[in-house]
């Protein structure tokens, strides 16, 4: 009893310090501004109980509906801002970069990731550095020199989806992560459950799960982080994650190590950072969360993408539209690549939409304002945590009219405001909102962009998919949104119905995987 009431005691103080410590802040606000309209918190601890815990995108969205594109709530003590359209996140997050491109400080998830993790890096000369890298490895121009290694897995992921569609998490996983090892460390792995990929996944549910605002207390409050470790023995659990994490990159890049001096020679990223190291001059602990980053932030999110794709066309039935077009460009002889993607504007219109309506980090990746700024007579105080949610971004019903419908044809019909031409080149994923905006856009949005159209593409091109029948014979629609918790979302397994288009598609794909394992560079003795 009185272990719980000193503990509420201390938790009441915390709050309140945490609220003072926010609060000191000396930003004063000019005259003739204001402040972004809002809900009006409770005393102290502000809006922290209405903001739920598990997919919050739904709850910004409602309040970007009630009070409009720029919405602030606050959260003991913390103001955020809640960015509702792409116009107002590309004003501020992208024209005025150079004051929008911080992060808020991640305490627990900084314990864990030493602060070294691309995604959570402070704005700076670290951060920099390793954007020059990613620069460097996956630019428009490095992506397209990846085609094969993309084609390589891609073949394998929808001759074997095809062979077990009920595995088919596996091999979207394997499709993902496989991309990401191979190009990062070249290394080719055979299964999604492969530990290396495996580790991979964990450690980025480890890092969505440690970053949760509701997830560690000392995110809440700051002042949490003062405790010893006798007292807070969740700081002891988050040094084991590390030590865990830490020695899983070390040894992939261990690895890339040994095989640069002397082992096959394979071009890998990570090659070109152990060949070229004083150009980046990085320690090998920060490359080593660099490369951990690299496969947090990779190995899952083409293969949500997937995942929402099979579940739109199972619910919507609109696959016939995309083998329409991979068959008239295509054909049945030979499976799509790289190259035939300037003749496919639906499935780029596809893969658009699909990243549209079920956007994979929905609540985007918070930026941090580093100096008082004004914007439409609204003012922010450094220090204010930036939301470009996507879910409501995704769904402005001016930049996207009738936002609820899946519908593709918006990016290929001049009636909609999101038609661009040429038809070759658009629609297309560069600077798309799903990838974020301004300085922190994500960096693999080319590699990541060709693994999407290509995958999608064979899936289409080789199978058909509908409805699951349960045991009564009725049609099972799948749930609108059961997704997972997290940063990045994936829909949970959902039933649906796969299958090969034709015995010929078969044999086509069959043959294209052999002719890649006998391509395959890594497979090559
Ligand atoms: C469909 C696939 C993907 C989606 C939807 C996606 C989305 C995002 C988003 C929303 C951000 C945060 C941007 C911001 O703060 O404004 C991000 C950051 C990042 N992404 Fe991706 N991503 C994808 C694939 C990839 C791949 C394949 C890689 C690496 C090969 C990658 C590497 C990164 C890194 C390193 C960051 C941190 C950037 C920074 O903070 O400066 N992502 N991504």
């Amino acid at each position: 009893m009185v272990s719980s009431i000193t503990t509420a005691l201390a938790v009441i103080l915390l709050v309140f310090a945490t609220y003072l410590l926010k609060r000191s802040n000396k930003s004063v606000m000019p005259p003739g501004t204001r402040s972004p309209p809002g809900p009006v918190g409770k005393p102290i601890i502000g809006s922290m109980l209405d903001i739920p815990p598990v997919h919050s995108w739904f709850k910004f969205k409602e309040l970007t509906d009630q009070y409009g594109p720029i919405t602030k709530i606050t959260i003991a003590g913390q103001d955020h801002v809640l960015l509702g359209t792409e116009q107002v996140a590309n004003d501020l997050l992208r024209e005025r970069g150079s004051i929008y491109s911080d992060r808020p400080t991640f305490h627990a998830a900084n314990i864990m990731t030493r602060g070294l993790i691309p995604l959570l890096l402070r704005y700076g000369d670290v951060w920099r550095t390793q954007r020059s890298f990613f620069h460097h490895v996956m630019s428009t121009k490095a992506a397209a020199g990846y085609a094969s290694e993309l084609e390589i897995e891609a073949t394998r992921m929808a001759r074997d989806l095809i062979r077990d569609p009920s595995d088919y998490e596996n091999f979207f996983e394997r499709y993902s992560g496989g991309i990401i090892l191979r190009l990062a460390f070249g290394v080719r792995i055979e299964s999604g459950r492969d530990p290396r990929c495996q580790s991979s996944l964990k450690a980025v549910h480890d890092l969505e799960r440690v970053a949760s605002p509701a997830q560690y207390l000392v995110d809440l409050l700051p002042a949490m982080k003062f405790l010893p470790e006798f007292l807070a023995p969740w700081k002891t659990e988050l040094k084991k994650l590390r030590t865990e994490h830490e020695t899983f990159f070390h040894g992939m890049l261990d690895g890339a190590k040994r095989d640069s001096s002397g082992g096959k020679g394979i071009k890998s990223w990570a090659n070109v950072w152990l060949s070229n190291k004083g150009q980046w001059s990085l320690d090998d602990l920060t490359a080593a969360h660099m490369f951990g980053g690299l496969l947090e932030a990779g190995s899952g999110t083409s293969g949500s993408t997937l995942m929402s794709f099979c579940l739109l066309m199972t619910r919507t039935g609109q696959l016939e539209i995309l083998q329409q077009e991979l068959d008239r460009v295509v054909g049945a002889g030979r499976v799509p690549t790289i190259a035939d993607l300037p003749q496919l504007p639906t499935v780029r219109a596809f893969a658009k939409e699909v990243l549209r309506f079920y956007p994979v980090t929905a609540g985007g990746a918070p930026h941090m304002l580093t100096k008082d700024d004004v914007y439409k007579g609204y003012f922010f105080k450094a220090g204010t945590f930036f939301h470009a949610n996507q879910w409501a971004i995704h769904r402005d019903p001016e930049q996207y009219p009738d936002p609820e419908s899946f519908n593709p044809q918006r990016w290929l019909d001049p009636k909609y405001p999101t038609y661009r031409e040429p038809l070759t080149q658009y629609p297309n994923l560069v600077n798309y909102t799903c990838f974020g905006s301004g300085r922190r856009i994500c960096p693999g949005q080319h590699v990541a962009e060709l693994s999407v159209f290509l995958g999608i593409a064979m899936i289409a091109w080789g199978c058909n998919i509908s409805k699951a029948k349960d045991d009564a014979g009725q049609d099972i629609t799948p749930p609108f949104y059961d997704f997972n918790i997290g940063f990045n979302v994936q829909p949970n397994k959902f039933p649906f119905k796969l299958e090969p288009r034709s015995k010929q598609r078969i044999d086509v794909l069959e043959r294209a995987h052999e002719n890649s394992l006998e391509a395959d560079p890594l497979l090559v003795q």
